[in-house]
């Protein structure tokens, strides 16, 4: 049986739980319970902290987790990065009380909050920096420059709202830019149903990323709207009753839609329909 580890609770909670309802998982309904046997499937899932998932992958406890990358990366855990599942999306970033620092050499001689300190502490070795200390918090770490234990921070940025609310901006590039992975245990011998479950997610990431857009075309102007549809490998196109038009299908990235869609119509297509994926295996 799989054993699979999942976030209780957290910004990764939810969507991690979504996306294996999607792939055909059973979940739990009561947050309190802590172990979910899916015999059908043949998985077990424990429900544990966003942050002890790598450490229990790492020690091969379980088989596999739902976990960010930066988690992963503070973790320093025994475990790789198997696939990334698109949710959950964020930058880690440094950021000081506005116009004070604009570089990250800057950093050296002062004090860093975060809750990602193995993280930071890794970042700033790498370019030689040395900060007066690395202070860390569990959370709310926007609040440790104005509370006077830090002189900057390094924290998970989304839209950054939490980051001007607190008068903070960010500096220098991104330290990391996350999402949530399945991960598992580095050099470990890929167990039964991993496989599966990996294509069964591949599954649901392709159909929210993607849609499928259908058209009639005159025959002469195929290959120029299939310019615009490439598709994957190629795209489907089938004959028109009339004889002067083909009926195209393919797929597009949900994000692009849109523009797309004119680049078709410019192009001389019509009858432009576009729909969602179920659930896909490409
Ligand atoms: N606003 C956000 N947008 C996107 N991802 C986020 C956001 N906040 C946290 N994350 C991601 O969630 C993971 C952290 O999960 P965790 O549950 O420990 O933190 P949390 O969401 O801050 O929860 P809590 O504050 O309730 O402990 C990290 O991978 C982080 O990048
Ligand atoms: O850029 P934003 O969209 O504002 O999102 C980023 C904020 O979201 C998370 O905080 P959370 O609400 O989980 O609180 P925490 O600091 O206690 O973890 C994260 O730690 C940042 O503080
Ligand atoms: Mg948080």
């Amino acid at each position: 049986m799989l054993r699979i580890a999942v976030p209780n609770k957290g910004s990764l909670s939810t969507p991690a739980t979504d996306m294996l309802r999607e792939a055909g998982y059973r979940q739990r309904r009561d947050t309190r319970e802590l172990v979910l046997t899916d015999a059908d499937n043949d998985v077990e899932f424990f429900f544990l902290r966003p942050r002890d998932v790598a450490v229990y992958v790492g020690s091969g406890t379980v088989d596999v987790g739902i976990t960010g990358r930066d988690l992963l990366l503070d973790s320093a855990a025994d475990a790789d990065e198997h696939l990334a599942l698109g949710f959950a999306r964020s930058t880690f970033r440094f950021a000081a009380p506005a116009g004070t620092i604009d570089d990250v050499a800057q950093i050296a001689g002062r004090r860093v909050a975060s809750s990602y300190t193995t993280l930071v502490a890794t970042h700033l070795a790498e370019r030689g920096v040395e900060a007066a200390a690395i202070v860390h918090l569990d959370g709310a770490v926007e609040s440790s420059v104005q509370l006077g234990v830090a002189d900057v921070i390094a924290d998970v940025v989304e839209t950054g709202t939490t980051l001007r609310a607190a008068g903070l901006e960010v500096f220098g590039d991104p330290i990391l830019r996350s999402e949530a992975v399945l991960i598992r245990r580095r050099g470990a011998e890929v167990p039964a149903g991993l496989e599966v479950l990996t294509r069964r997610l591949q599954g649901v990431i392709t159909a929210r990323e993607y849609v499928l857009i259908d058209y009639d075309i005159p025959v002469d102007l195929v290959d120029a709207a299939v310019a615009v549809t490439p598709g994957f490998e190629s795209p489907t196109v089938s004959p028109l009753h009339n004889g002067q038009s083909a009926a195209v299908r393919s797929m597009v990235r949900r994000s692009e839609t849109n523009q797309v869609m004119d680049a078709l119509y410019e192009v001389g297509a019509r009858g432009i329909l576009v729909t969602s994926i179920l659930a896909s295996r490409l």
